[in-house]
């Protein structure tokens, strides 16, 4: 119960005074209920089957009298009136506590998302290459709606708690012999009935595997759509599908099973127990009819109370291991955090981060990284290099050789075990990371679009960026003769991740939103790998310009793509093993890049 009581401690301090006017409004509503059941004894007793006054019950004698001074006619009317009077007012007053107290709810839910997405948001890169991406969807959706409604359990239990409290105290004030026989009986039974709790604890533990696995299939299985429906794995995975939802109805209905048997168990023995009690009465007791409808009647509203708190204990212990995976999540991403964001309540115009401009040069000095601590090797090893200011460098090597690790090195998205990386002289840290990486435009193979405008799209990055501005990148990426050519023009809808447009047209649109942000270093991860040869051509003239302007990253399989490049680095499992011009690397025919180029050419190098 632990992660509940640590959620139950911050609805607490998210909702402060307002959480305990709630309460007091619980207690209210259950002290009318009391009273309403108190009310009912002289109406009894104005019927005729109840002695008032042999019941030596409290305050009933004097409200009796009180009532016995008006006429006889009036008598029953009064008392009617009474009684209905009470109750109506306990259920508008329970009304407008179950509104409130719902709203409240709604409300610290919707803090616990922001919460998480934001925490989220604040962890560093390695956090997320540790991570599945559905894991995430999967707490943000079901588990966060699993943990609402845990929340509404528990303080449906705390509420139903208040009023059994209040019941037994009025219980006890009318006969404490029966109810402390009851809550002996009540302790018994929650005792043989964490059997019970367990078992719903682990089909809650079970209920989020499978509920984790299912988000992370079909999030697969929809991304992976056009290679399921081309290469006819459609029956493999209607398959896998069909055993998970299987084994998610299974435990469903076991989880409902364990329920209504807990709930047959514990009416037989209430049955059980008001017979025997009964019996005691009548039998060995010899109580009057007086005693025995206050038996019934203390029975009959205690017990459904304690029923209820068994059957709210087992669907709240179903949702522990929800509180538990936002709870781990939240730790995790604590640990993981880089940086703190400002919620967009608090954010103002200066609170956008400054960029800071890179003069002189970019150095790698002794850089050592690796994936996991366990990893043997390293994907990065004994890396020196200098990118000098507002020049072009490429950089180049077999698949897997360290590219993309060693451009994530240099824009500070991992930081290396060893050696570290200068920025003008300064070490990348903390102090300068974000107004680093705020400088830096990014276009990686797999490039992002939303599914919005290709407007909209553009804008993301400069949200006041004029026609004129977006023409200009669109143009400086070869994209605004298609662009132009589109029906709705900039208002085209691009679809999921843009898949309305080609790849190399997609391509084009990131590679005009990197220069809308106006950077001062360009980074582009095979951004050009889907353009033809014409369009590529374009790109690479675009970017002849802007040499000597901003700082130019390249990754490029395609080696006539880097032809322009100030220098060129050669990777080859992590390792620095060529570096120099272009034109200085084609010369040294025996080196790896000089192979390349051969291979990419089609055969030896005449
Ligand atoms: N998230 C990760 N977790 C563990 N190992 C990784 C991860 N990403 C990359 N690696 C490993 O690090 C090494 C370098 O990978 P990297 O992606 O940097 O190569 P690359 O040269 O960019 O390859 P490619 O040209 O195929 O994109 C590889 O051995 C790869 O298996």
């Amino acid at each position: 119960m632990k992660p509940i009581l640590l959620y139950m401690k911050k609805l607490h301090q998210f909702a402060g005074k307002k959480l305990y006017l709630n309460m007091l409004g619980i207690m209210i509503v259950s002290s009318l209920e009391g009273v309403g059941l108190l009310v009912l004894i002289p109406l009894l007793g104005i019927i005729g089957l109840f002695d008032v006054q042999s019941a030596s019950l409290p305050v009933v004698p004097q409200v009796s009298d009180w009532l016995g001074e008006l006429p006889q006619e009036l008598l029953l009317a009064a008392v009617l009136a009474i009684f209905i009077g009470i109750n109506v007012g306990q259920g508008l007053l329970q009304r407008q506590q179950t509104n409130q107290g719902f709203a409240l709810l709604q409300s610290f839910v919707t803090k616990l998302r922001m919460d998480i997405y934001q925490a989220l948001l604040q962890s560093n890169w390695a956090f997320f290459l540790g991570k599945r991406k559905s894991d995430f969807n999967h707490i943000l959706s079901s588990e966060l709606s699993r943990v609402n409604q845990g929340m509404q359990l528990s303080l449906r239990l705390v509420t139903t708690g208040i009023f059994t409290l209040v019941q037994i105290g009025l219980a006890f004030y009318l006969s404490y012999q029966l109810t402390l026989l009851i809550l002996v009986c009540g302790g018994l039974l929650s005792l043989f009935s964490r059997k019970y709790t367990r078992g719903a604890r682990s089909l809650g533990t079970r209920l989020t595997e499978l509920s984790q696995s299912y988000v992370a299939g079909i999030t697969d299985h929809f991304n992976g759509i056009k290679e399921i429906k081309s290469n006819r794995l459609e029956e493999s995975h209607l398959s896998w599908f069909s055993k998970l939802t299987q084994q998610m109805e299974h435990n469903n209905v076991q989880f409902v099973k364990l329920q209504s048997n807990s709930q047959l168990i514990f009416k037989s023995i209430s049955a059980l127990m008001i017979a025997g009690c009964v019996f005691l009465s009548v039998q060995v007791l010899q109580v009057g009819v007086a005693q025995l409808t206050l038996i019934v009647l203390i029975f009959t509203r205690l017990w459904p109370k304690l029923t209820l708190i068994q059957t709210s204990m087992e669907q709240i212990v179903l949702t522990l291991p929800a509180f538990k995976s936002l709870n781990d999540l939240m730790k995790e991403c604590g640990v993981a955090e880089e940086m703190q964001l400002n919620k967009p309540a608090e954010r103002t115009e200066q609170a956008e981060p400054a960029q800071l401009k890179l003069v002189h040069e970019l150095v790698c000095q002794d850089v050592y990284y690796r994936y996991r601590e366990q990893d043997e090797t390293y994907a990065l090893k004994h890396i020196n290099l200098r990118i000098p200011a507002n020049s072009m460098t490429a950089i180049v090597g077999k698949s897997g050789a360290g590219k993309s690790t060693l451009i994530d090195t240099l824009i500070g998205l991992i930081v290396p075990q060893h050696g570290a990386v200068l920025l003008d002289g300064a070490p990348l840290d903390d102090s300068n990371r974000f107004a680093y990486r705020s400088a830096v435009s990014y276009v990686s193979q797999d490039p992002f679009l939303f599914n919005a405008s290709i407007r909209e799209n553009l804008k993301l990055v400069l949200p006041g960026a004029t026609e004129e501005q977006l023409w200009e990148a669109l143009a400086f990426s070869a994209s605004d003769a298609f662009v132009r050519a589109l029906p709705q023009g900039l208002d085209t809808i691009v679809g999921d991740r843009g898949v309305r447009l080609s790849g190399g047209e997609r391509q084009r649109i990131v590679l005009a939103r990197a220069m809308l942000r106006q950077p001062s270093i360009l980074v582009l991860d095979e951004a050009t790998s889907s353009l033809d040869s014409e369009n590529e051509l374009k790109i690479q003239q675009a970017l002849e310009q802007l040499k000597g302007k901003l700082t130019i990253i390249v990754i490029a399989h395609r080696l006539s793509t880097i032809r322009g490049a100030d220098q060129v680095i050669v990777l080859e499992e992590g390792r620095i093993i060529q570096q120099g011009g272009y034109n200085q690397l084609y010369r040294e025919s025996k080196g790896t890049f000089s192979k390349l180029l051969e291979y990419q050419a089609g055969g030896p190098m005449g």
